[in-house]
């Protein structure tokens, strides 16, 4: 490859990765879209059109999902948000689920509708009757709504043709320019469609949302266009125009929302010539190549997604005045949030031409894509069914040959390859993965019909996908050099600018993140009695992925280790001979003082036996809907199970489970807790007076907790933490070990004397101060340069010195007392087991 166009790709790359984080902008926008939305289709359900809200709910469902999913990648890195964006994150993922549990409801009601009205015909012309009916056949295969479901929309006979411009017929008709343009998503429809009648073939794309309404629209005259002009909007800086409700005042809800509704007629303006002469050159300019491209890749990553557009979806200027309708209360949108439906961060941020409606300017990346038809006529959207895709890429991926870690490491390694996965009638066997084979075989697991204890088929693809055993230089590496790697969270910092790989490596994350919401999809529809919303969010929140610790990464405390090995890793890795009496425990404590490595302890226990990792804490839990948080728990431990074997890491376990007679306790966090044990008990199998359980004891999961403050835990929690490890304050050989790992890297001069003086210096301190003493050290050298340091370079600095320890420890001292330790030690004498 020439330098010039390795420059041009290495640049490229930088700029989609490097972009600066902002998610603000973005959370806002979409917070306030999906509230503004969601308002509008239960306005819908009030008026009884139930069709339409439930076409909407789909819509924004699939709409939302993506739009999370870009974010990710935008901003992938969450933990830099700010409060405010954090909050929005939170507040979006909450109205995200709201929307599932609203699809859900009207699912229902429409179902019982048509089952009361059996003779009613559809008022749809599908199209392509055939495909349809191929999509209801897989709707019983255990794919998941987003993919077993597609979403028919029926060709538009109420688009006037002659609205077309010449120019957009042949943007659109031009297969290249579709293609370039990322519009080749519509290339499903059916040859006839688009043949010489070049009007149908339009008709198939809507692309009204993508153009501004303002002109035309009433609505857009009722509440829009009068402060456009002003470039002002209300909300900006006229208190006065809310009242007390959060209501705007000067606003007839029912006038704005009656013009929507009755004014159909009308809204035939909005499919005239100028609301469809829709060319993205004009608007975003040609010049655009990147984001063309990105364009390009996110239509590759709808394609695959059954996209549903909303019947009677409003346009963008519609659902900010419709946000005004009714108090957001009244639909669950949080008040405290309605600046996010302000529209004048959107106008700074995406406006590019000051002579148009920043409002109403495309979502580029989604809406002409996701194409949501502007019509209150149910008939003018389009018909896009791709259900197969899911599936097939999954199968795709699922055939890579597997390599375990733990192949590397000499440790007994399972099927490389299941050749079953290849051909999507064959079973899917959880078997196929097991690190051990098994002598009892799993039940296999059919496509056509998903068992509901293994519907994922193998646990490798699970695993891989949300185990921290998978490393992202194991999983897949054997196969696929520059290939899926499920986990490994920084794959694209660990990966090599290697301009040939930019455009593979995206697509292939763009995969894996296909697969994974497929994945995920499919298990939590396997799931019953479990609420999807909850589940979801236990996806989104709580599985964790990447990350790993191993072994040899934590200095000393063998003791706890081999305890750790016995009671899960072995079990866990050999659940054919932890049967019956052997079985494995559901229950561990970790407890010590602070900074000790219990966390790390469960990371790589996590890492080591192959499992799942659930990590949980009290505000993962807690919600401040009444029910909710009881259905997290219940979630959370339904999907363990099914993806077991996994471990629910509870940090701070005494903040969920103080013990219950403690007064100030109030009702919320005695719910959660109670649920918590109802559930935990049900992982105990009842097999141990059997004589070798059945193959259903397999179901491995194990809760492992970790306190500092071991004596506030409930008596019935202690009870069921069959193994209480005391992780005490290292020993001098385990200090010794950190040090040396802690320097291994760095360039220093201490020698074994000086080591054996440090660890002597470092008596009481615990794993995390030693570390924060090396950091401290380790800038020693740093610190002696001054203004210097920028002209230095970097081989002339001198290497660290004991002295520098010496230094540092005059003020980093060992954070845990006598008193403290003390308490451990009788605790531990009491309930628990030692284990340095
Ligand atoms: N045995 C150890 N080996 C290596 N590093 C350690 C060890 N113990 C502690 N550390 C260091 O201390 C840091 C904190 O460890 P960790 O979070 O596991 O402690 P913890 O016991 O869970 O603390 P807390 O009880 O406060 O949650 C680790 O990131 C690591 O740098």
């Amino acid at each position: 490859m020439d330098t010039t166009s390795s420059y041009y790709l290495l640049s490229k790359f930088s700029k989609l990765r490097k972009k600066p984080q902002q998610p603000l902008t973005d959370l806002t926008e979409l917070y306030g879209r999906i509230a503004n939305q969601s308002i509008y289709y239960l306005k819908l359900e009030e008026q009884k059109d139930y069709h339409a809200a439930l076409q909407g709910w789909k819509a924004l469902n699939t709409d939302v999902m993506y739009q999370i999913t870009m974010l990710e990648r935008e901003y992938p890195n969450a933990q830099t948000y700010s409060r405010e964006e954090a909050s929005l994150n939170t507040g979006v993922r909450e109205l995200y689920h709201r929307s599932l549990g609203h699809l859900e409801r009207l699912k229902n009601i429409c179902e019982e509708q048509s089952s009361s009205k059996p003779a009613s015909k559809p008022h749809v012309n599908i199209p392509n009757s055939k495909s349809t009916k191929k999509s209801d056949s897989n709707s019983h295969n255990g794919y998941s709504s987003f993919i077993r479901k597609p979403i028919s929309y029926p060709i538009s006979h109420s688009i006037p043709s002659q609205g077309f411009s010449t120019k957009m017929a042949t943007t659109l008709r031009d297969p290249k320019t579709r293609a370039r343009k990322g519009y080749h998503i519509f290339n499903n429809y059916p040859k006839s469609n688009s043949g010489n009648n070049s009007n149908s073939n339009m008709h198939k794309v809507n692309f009204a949302p993508s153009k501004p309404l303002g002109k035309k629209s009433n609505v857009s005259r009722s509440y829009h266009d009068d402060y456009e002009s002003e470039e002002k909007l209300p909300m900006e800086d006229d208190e006065n125009l809310v009242d007390s409700m959060g209501n705007f005042k000067g606003f007839d809800d029912d006038k704005i929302f009656m013009n929507l509704t009755s004014d159909s007629d009308k809204n035939s303006d909005l499919h005239s010539s100028n609301s469809l002469d829709f060319d993205p050159d004009e608007l975003y300019g040609d010049d655009d190549e990147d984001e063309d491209e990105e364009l390009r890749k996110i239509n590759k990553h709808v394609t695959n997604l059954s996209v549903g557009s909303a019947t009677n979806l409003p346009a963008t200027k519609y659902t900010e005045s419709s946000s005004l309708s009714g108090s957001p209360e009244r639909y669950g949108v949080e008040t405290g949030k309605t600046s996010a439906f302000s529209a004048p961060v959107k106008t700074q941020r995406k406006s590019r031409s000051p002579t148009r409606s920043v409002d109403s300017k495309p979502n580029k990346s989604t809406s002409n894509l996701l194409h949501k038809p502007h019509s209150n006529s149910p008939s003018s959207s389009l018909t896009y069914n791709r259900p197969q895709q899911v599936p097939t890429a999954t199968r795709k991926v699922l055939s890579y040959p597997q390599s375990r870690p733990s192949e590397k490491k000499g440790t007994p390694s399972g099927n490389s390859g299941n050749s079953s996965l290849k051909n999507p009638k064959k079973p899917l066997t959880k078997k196929a993965a097991k690190p051990v084979s098994n002598t009892t075989s799993r039940k296999p697991i059919t496509t056509g019909k998903v068992s509901n204890k293994r519907p994922y088929g193998n646990p490798s693809h699970s695993a891989s996908l949300y185990s921290t055993a998978q490393s992202s230089t194991s999983s897949f590496s054997s196969s696929s050099p520059g290939g899926p790697q499920i986990t490994g969270g920084s794959s694209a910092s660990k990966a090599k600018i290697d301009s040939s790989d930019v455009n593979e490596g995206d697509e292939d994350e763009e995969e894996k993140k296909r697969l994974k919401e497929a994945l995920e999809d499919e298990i939590i529809e396997s799931l019953h009695g479990v609420d999807r919303t909850a589940a979801k969010q236990i996806f989104a929140e709580i599985v964790v992925h990447g990350d790993e610790v191993h072994w040899e990464d934590i200095a000393g405390l063998e003791g706890a280790k081999a305890s750790l090995k016995e009671a899960v890793v072995y079990p866990f890795l050999r659940p054919d001979l932890f049967r019956g009496l052997r079985e494995p425990i559901r229950g561990m404590l970790l407890f010590g003082p602070p900074g000790t490595g219990k966390t790390m302890l469960a990371r790589s226990v996590a890492t080591e036996s192959h499992s799942t990792f659930f990590s949980v804490s009290a505000s993962t839990l807690t919600s401040k809907y009444l029910g909710e948080s009881e259905k997290l728990v219940r979630a959370l431990f339904a999907v363990a199970k099914k993806l077991s074997p996994s471990i629910i890491f509870v940090d701070e376990i005494d903040s969920i489970m103080g013990s219950r007679s403690n007064e100030g306790e109030n009702e919320s966090s005695r719910r959660i807790k109670n649920e918590f044990l109802v559930q935990w008990s049900s992982l105990s199998s009842a097999a141990a007076g059997k004589p070798n359980g059945s193959e259903e004891d397999d179901e491995r999961v194990l809760v492992l907790a970790a306190t500092n403050l071991p004596w506030s835990i409930d008596e019935a929690a202690r009870r069921r933490f069959v193994r209480r490890q005391y992780i005490p304050l290292p020993e001098p050989e385990t200090r010794s070990v950190q040090l040396s790992k802690l320097l291994s890297h760095q360039k220093h001069t201490l020698s074994d004397e000086d080591f054996i003086e440090l660890v002597e210096l470092t008596a009481g301190f615990s794993g995390s101060d030693i570390t924060s003493l090396a950091k401290d050290a380790a800038m020693g050298p740093l610190r002696e340069l001054g203004e210097q340091l920028l002209l230095t370079p970097r081989e002339s600095i001198r290497s660290i010195a004991l002295r520098d320890f010496k230094s540092s420890l005059r003020y980093i001292k060992p954070s845990v007392s006598q008193e403290g330790l003390d308490k451990y030690e009788d605790w531990a004498a009491q309930f628990g087991s030692s284990g340095a």
